[in-house]
């Protein structure tokens, strides 16, 4: 009866009969949607600030988003939502609701927001940092911490280490007579540069095609494009042509090829039958799994080497010096640390003329800096981000599938719940106690934690304190000429790179330790 009166009706309407069949699907449709905007009604959401029309609550956050989403959190509680142009995000900022997301719901929670910058920079997604959860990831992550992060490929790597920091002395003893202040930030990224490449590509950057200046706006391009989304993710359709209007896409290519050639030009030299190989570097790793892989699916490529040994640099370059020049900044700033610092290590090295890797273990007052350094300035403040795979409920308020979540691990390292006098730099508040930055406590996670742990936390380790150890052995520091400790600015640099470095260069006046 109601299938001939629908047929009738369609005669008379003399609608062509392809378009019956859509017809019909009409009122199915308005049936789900109802549907699922009386589920949406019927959920608890975290709360949140009012959303503009189209944009959501993207006008909130300013140049420094971990800054503006912990005020935001200052005032709706710790699981907060937002609605980024047309990307629902939660907002993480207690230890409490950090723990529900990275441990107890962490296979939800562990899958990686699909962005175009980083689908180009990892030739969709063949990396293991930015790929999103599944079978690939798995056996990515397993290859790359047994091959690259095994405690015994760390300790293989340590004379590079102990070389690049000798190497920085003599650069900084080189200018000791003419008294005037050194760029300490240029050269920490130089040493965490030449590290990262001796042990990815077996040599040293300086010997290399790349411009010393061009790679380090290379390295920081990628780290922008890493992190920013296209304005096609905030407004789909739309936001395609304000992405070709504003040279997104230009750029995101520009930093491809220029990445890719290099990684190219490297991988071919390690194909030269004549190359002399010492020691196993990351190429060479990585092109035996390309061997032992071979006729597997999914394939192993020259593709997933490049992305792989994109990670592995641009994460291993840029934190690392970011680190250690946090912790320089911090003890320039509060002189009784730095003299506490050095007495313990000059102390335990007497005359030997340099600290090694066997001592940085016995350095207790130098590991707790590290700490206080990483607490207070987290190189990645939001973590990478995450997105829900399925629903989960977070301090009882529900997540859906596809939401984005950032972790901030910054605020939640000033949280007064959880630190006393959270501002000051207070190495000694890890005496005796068993925080670590392991992922296990919730209120100090510069690393992350869960499956999407940090796997490189051992070599970060080793490089950040045989660096500061001997650069707090071998030179007294001064602040340059006239300025005194109130006058330091440690302000935070404003952009859209993934990691937070100090606005202003760290400029510091060295002088030679006569036991030295
Ligand atoms: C101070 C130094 C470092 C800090 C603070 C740091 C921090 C982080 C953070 C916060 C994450 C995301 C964790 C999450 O989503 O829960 C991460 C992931 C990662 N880090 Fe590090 N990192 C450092 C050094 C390194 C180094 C030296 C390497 C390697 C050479 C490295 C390789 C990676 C990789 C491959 C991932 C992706 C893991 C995955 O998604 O499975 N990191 N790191």
């Amino acid at each position: 009866m109601l299938r001939r009166s629908l047929i009738e009706a369609w005669r008379a309407l003399n609608i062509p009969s392809p378009w019956l069949p859509l017809l019909l699907l009409v009122p199915l449709l308005g049936f789900f949607i109802k549907k699922m905007r009386f589920r949406r009604d019927n959920q608890h959401l975290p709360p949140g600030p009012n959303r503009l029309p189209i944009i959501g609550n993207l006008h909130q956050i300013g140049p420094l988003p971990h800054k503006s989403m912990w005020q935001i959190s200052k005032k709706y509680g710790p699981v907060v939502q937002l609605q980024l142009g047309c990307i629902p995000t939660v907002l993480i900022s207690s230890a409490e609701a950090a723990n529900e997301v990275l441990k107890v719901h962490d296979l939800v929670c562990c899958s990686r927001p699909q962005f175009a910058g980083c689908r180009r920079l990892t030739h969709n997604f063949k990396d293991v940092a930015f790929t999103p959860y599944g079978d690939y990831w798995k056996k990515m992550r397993k290859m790359i911490v047994l091959e690259f992060f095994s405690l015994k490929r760390v300790q293989s790597f340590r004379y590079v280490r102990e070389e690049e920091v000798g190497l920085l002395i003599n650069s900084i003893s080189d200018s000791l007579s003419s008294a005037t202040p050194i760029n300490l930030t240029e050269k920490f990224f130089d040493l965490s540069a030449n590290i990262t490449f001796r042990t990815s590509f077996g040599f040293n950057y300086h010997g290399t095609d790349f411009d010393k200046n061009r790679f380090h706006e290379v390295v920081h391009e990628a780290l922008v494009v890493e992190r920013s989304l296209s304005a096609d993710e905030y407004f789909p359709y739309i936001g395609r042509l304000v992405d070709r209007l504003t040279g997104y896409h230009a750029r995101i290519e520009r930093v491809f090829l220029e990445l890719d050639s290099f990684l190219q030009h490297v991988i071919d030299d390690h194909l030269k039958p004549e190359r002399k190989k010492e020691k196993e570097d990351m190429i060479d790793v990585l092109l035996r799994v390309e061997q032992e892989e071979a006729g597997t699916e999914p394939q192993f490529t020259k593709e997933n080497i490049k992305a792989i040994l994109l990670n592995l640099f641009l994460a291993g370059a840029d934190t690392g010096a970011v680190t250690i020049d946090w912790a320089m900044a911090e003890l320039a700033k509060n002189p009784r640390v730095m003299k506490k610092a050095q007495d313990e290590v000059r102390k335990f090295a007497g005359n030997k003329g340099k600290v090694n890797e066997d001592d940085i273990e016995e350095l207790e007052y130098l590991n707790m800096v590290m700490k206080e350094t990483l607490r207070l300035h987290p190189p990645a403040p939001l973590l990478l981000p995450r997105e829900a795979t399925s629903h989960c409920k977070i301090n009882g308020y529900d997540i859906n599938p596809k939401t984005l979540i950032h972790v901030n691990v910054w605020a939640i390292g000033r949280d007064p719940k959880y630190w006393k006098d959270p501002e000051e730099f207070i190495p000694e508040r890890f005496e005796g106690s068993s925080v670590d930055f392991k992922g296990h406590n919730f209120e100090f996670l510069p690393f992350g934690a869960g499956r999407r742990i940090c796997p490189g936390i051992q070599m970060a380790k080793v490089t950040i304190q045989i660096a500061l150890a001997n650069l707090l052995y071998c030179f007294d520091w001064n602040l340059p000429r006239g300025m005194k400790v109130e006058e330091m600015r440690m302000d935070e640099k404003a952009g859209e790179s993934l990691t937070v470095t100090r606005n202003d260069p760290l400029c510091l006046v060295p002088v030679k330790y006569p036991q030295v």
